[in-house]
């Protein structure tokens, strides 16, 4: 898979095409995606999905939009795992925020891609003010010869998965619901930074991570499983939000590792929130959070014991 960032960069024209924020790459994501590549593959042209960053709610929208579930390196990540051959990011600024609709089709759809069919879901809005839609698509495309077609919806016990669903799924802590609309446990990816060296004291050394969202979707203390460390998923527990008991002003993702002795620091790991245990307090005392990391985890070994026996027979 090829990724390209601006139209500068482009390939050859003639490709099938999808646009869209592909927030979470969730299971409806990955089924447009699986059909366009059939379609792909019959037209004997390549894939390319087309994204905005930052994503045009963000824009308009500032710290209102909805929190992200994947930050670009992650969508592109996942978008790896699939039959795509290019992703474009698309800065999406001022200049492409006001570009007349009819511009966007020339020069993005037409002069950019070639494209020569193109899935944009059915409330999908582009150009200055909004004012392009699919049907104004529809009728370019037959003019300038391409084909438009609706997303196909994916549901699920007929509930139509959505970004939305898996962020509602997220907020009220139901990891298992989140995760069937994925088609994977949610998670975060980082690298591991430095902190303040407090973890150690308290008897459980964490692993820092810049979630780099301005909001995460995710918030509170979760059994979790981590990807990065050795060859299979390590177990062990982890923290999204600001440490009120030490003044903590930023969120930040804080993981510890049963039973793991060695240096995280600079790693790359992926943390998969497998189980909500409880919100983020703040304590009267560093005491007083100890005990309460206590029984965080024990009953995190005890649910990913119930859930994953194998790790403590593999990974201990
Ligand atoms: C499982 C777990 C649960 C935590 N829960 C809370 C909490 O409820 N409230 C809080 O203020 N901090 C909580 N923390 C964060 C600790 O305050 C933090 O890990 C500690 O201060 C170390 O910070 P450092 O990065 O400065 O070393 C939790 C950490 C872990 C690993
Ligand atoms: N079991 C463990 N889980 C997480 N990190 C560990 C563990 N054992 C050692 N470490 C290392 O210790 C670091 C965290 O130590 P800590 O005292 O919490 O300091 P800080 O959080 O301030 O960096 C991690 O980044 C990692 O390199």
């Amino acid at each position: 898979m090829r990724l390209i960032r601006g139209l500068h960069n482009l390939p050859a024209p003639g490709t099938v095409a999808t646009i869209g924020n592909f927030d979470g790459v969730h299971l409806g994501h990955r089924y447009v995606i699986h059909r366009l590549a059939e379609v792909g593959a019959r037209m004997g042209l390549p894939v390319t999905v087309v994204l905005f960053e930052p994503q045009p709610q963000e824009y308009f929208r500032g710290a209102a939009a909805p929190a992200r579930l994947t930050r670009l390196r992650e969508k592109i990540a996942r978008l790896a795992e699939l039959p795509v051959d290019r992703v474009l990011v698309l800065r999406f600024d001022r200049h492409l925020a006001q570009m007349p609709a009819a511009a966007f089709i020339e020069r993005v759809l037409v002069q950019g891609l070639g494209v020569k069919y193109l899935v944009v879901g059915d409330d999908f809005r582009f150009g200055r003010g909004r004012e392009g839609d699919f049907t104004l698509l529809r009728r370019a495309g037959r003019i300038r010869g391409f084909e438009v077609v609706q997303a196909p919806s994916f549901t699920l016990e007929g509930v139509r998965v959505s970004s939305t669903r898996v962020r509602e799924a997220l907020e009220r802590g139901d990891m298992e619901t989140a995760a069937e609309f994925l088609g994977r446990p949610y998670s975060m990816c980082g690298r591991v930074a430095a902190g303040r060296q407090r973890g150690r004291d308290l008897g459980f050394p964490t692993a820092n991570i810049d979630p780099f969202r301005r909001k995460s979707p995710v918030s509170g203390v979760f059994a979790v499983t981590v990807a990065g460390v050795a060859e299979r998923p390590w177990p062990g527990m982890a923290n999204v939000g600001i440490r009120p008991t030490v003044a903590g002003t930023r969120v930040w993702l804080e993981v510890h590792l049963f039973d793991f002795h060695g240096d995280l620091y600079g790693r790359q790991l992926e943390v998969f929130f497998r189980h909500k245990l409880r919100e983020e307090r703040r304590f009267p005392s560093l005491e007083a959070l100890r005990a309460q990391i206590q029984q965080d985890a024990a009953q995190a070994r005890q649910w990913l014991e119930d859930k994953e026996p194998t790790w403590t027979t593999n990974t201990r």
